[in-house]
C-alpha cells in the first residue's frame, strides 16, 4: 500500500516538473537576444492609421494656427506695441532710435540684428516719413520679416532615400523639451499617414524611455529601447534604425540624452550615435531643441551642441511662457540654422511649424 502511495507521489512530482520545464521552454526568453525591446512585435503592431482605441488624433492645422496666435501674442506683443508707439512719435530723433534699439535688445533680438533693424528703419523713415500709423506698421512688418528670414527654407527632412528610412536625431540639454517634441512631432506625422519608429537613446535617465514610450503608445508608434539601464545610447539608436529599415518605415526618430557633464562627453556620445547610426542609414535631420525662456544662457549651451554635430534645424520650445519673441532671430543669427518648429505648450497639439509671417503678425497685432 505504502509503495503504491510513494509511486503516485513520484508520478505527480514528475508531471509537475515536466510541466514546468515545458512551460519555460514554450514561453521562450523574456527579452530578445541583444537586450533590446520593441514595444510591440512587428506582426502584432496595428498598421499605422489603423484605429486603436487609445490613439489620439491631432488638432487640425487651422486649430494649431489659432492657438499659435493666442499664445504668442500673450507673451510677445509688447515688443510690437512698443516699437509701433515709438515709431509713431511726432519727432523721431536719436533718443527715439536709441529707445527702439533698447526695446529690440530687451526682446532678446541680439545686438547685431537689433542694429541692422534700426538702420533699415532709419533709412526708410527718412525716405517715407512716419505720419501714417498704418504705413509705419507695414514698414515695421516688412523689416521684421526680412530679419526673421521670410524666404529661408524651413522644411524638415523626414524621408530617407531608397530602402533607407529618414533618420531624425533630436538633441539638446536636459529639460528643454526633447522628448515632448518627439512625441508631438510623431503625432503630426502619424496624422499625415507616415510610418515611423521611435528610438529611446536617452539611457541616462531610467524614466526617459518610459516617457518616450508613453508618447509613442498615445499615437500608435512603437519605441525601440534597451531593457538595461545605462545601456550604450549609440547601440540603441543603431538598433532602432535597423528595425526601422527592416520594417520599411518612413522615419526613425531618436531621442537623445541631455544630461552631459562636459563637451568631451557630449562629443563622444553624439558623435558616436551619428557614426554608428550611419552604418545603417544616413541621418537626414538633426534637430536642436532650445528652451526659449533661457535667453542667452540657453544660447551658449546650444552653441556647444552645434559645434559637436551638424544641426539642420532648431525647435524653439516654451514660446508660450515668459520667452521674448526676439530670441528666434538671435538664435538663428548665432547658430546660422533656421528655426523650423516652435513649441507652444505641454499639450500634444502645442507644436507648430515656424512661419515667419504668422510670427511677425503675432508680434505686431
Ligand atoms: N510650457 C511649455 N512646456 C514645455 C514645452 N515643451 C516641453 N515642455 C515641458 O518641459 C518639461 C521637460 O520636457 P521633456 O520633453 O521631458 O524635456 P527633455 O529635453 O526630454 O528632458 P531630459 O529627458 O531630462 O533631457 C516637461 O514638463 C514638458 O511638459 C513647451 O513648448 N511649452
Amino acid at each position: 500500500m505504502n509503495d503504491t502511495l510513494t509511486l503516485i507521489v513520484y508520478i505527480l512530482l514528475g508531471v509537475l516538473v515536466l510541466g514546468g520545464v515545458l512551460f519555460v521552454l514554450l514561453r521562450g526568453p523574456k527579452a530578445p537576444p541583444g537586450g533590446y525591446e520593441t514595444t510591440r512585435d512587428a506582426d502584432d503592431a496595428p498598421a499605422q492609421g489603423e484605429p486603436v482605441t487609445t490613439i489620439e488624433k491631432p488638432a487640425s492645422a487651422q486649430g494649431r494656427l489659432v492657438r499659435l496666435r493666442a499664445r504668442l501674442s500673450r507673451s510677445n506683443n509688447l515688443l510690437g506695441k512698443g516699437l509701433l508707439a515709438l515709431l509713431s512719435s511726432d519727432k523721431i530723433d536719436q533718443d527715439v532710435w536709441d529707445e527702439v534699439e533698447e526695446t529690440l535688445l530687451l526682446a532678446d533680438l541680439g545686438s547685431g540684428p537689433s542694429q541692422r533693424l534700426v538702420e533699415a528703419l532709419q533709412s526708410r523713415v527718412r525716405v517715407e516719413g512716419t505720419e501714417n500709423p498704418a504705413a509705419v506698421k507695414a514698414m515695421l512688418r516688412e523689416e521684421l520679416l526680412r530679419i526673421v528670414g521670410e524666404d529661408t527654407d524651413r522644411s524638415l527632412n523626414l524621408d530617407g532615400e531608397g530602402n533607407n528610412p529618414g533618420v531624425v536625431l533630436v538633441v539638446g540639454v536636459n529639460g528643454v523639451g526633447k522628448t515632448t517634441t518627439v512625441g508631438k512631432l510623431a503625432r503630426v506625422m502619424v496624422a499625415e499617414d507616415k510610418n515611423l519608429l521611435l528610438g529611446a537613446a536617452d539611457t541616462f535617465r531610467a524614466a526617459a524611455a518610459d516617457q518616450l514610450q508613453t508618447w509613442g503608445d498615445r499615437v500608435g508608434v512603437d519605441t525601440v529601447r534597451s531593457d538595461k539601464d545605462g545601456a550604450d545610447p549609440a547601440s540603441v539608436a543603431f538598433e532602432a534604425v535597423k528595425v526601422g529599415k527592416e520594417r520599411g518605415v518612413d522615419t526613425v526618430m531618436i531621442d537623445t540624452a541631455g544630461r552631459l557633464q562636459n563637451k568631451a562627453g557630449l562629443m563622444d556620445q553624439l558623435g558616436k550615435i551619428k557614426r554608428v547610426v550611419e552604418k545603417e542609414a544616413p541621418v537626414t535631420e538633426v534637430l536642436l531643441v532650445i528652451d526659449a525662456t533661457t535667453g542667452q544662457n540657453g544660447m551658449i549651451q546650444a552653441k556647444v551642441f552645434s559645434e559637436v554635430v551638424q544641426i539642420t534645424g532648431i525647435v524653439l520650445t516654451k514660446l508660450d511662457g515668459s520667452a521674448k519673441g526676439g530670441i528666434v532671430v538671435a538664435i538663428q543669427e548665432e547658430l546660422g540654422v533656421p528655426v523650423k518648429l516652435i513649441g507652444l505648450g505641454e499639450g500634444p497639439d502645442d507644436l507648430a511649424p515656424f512661419e515667419p509671417a504668422a510670427f511677425v503678425d503675432a508680434l505686431l497685432d
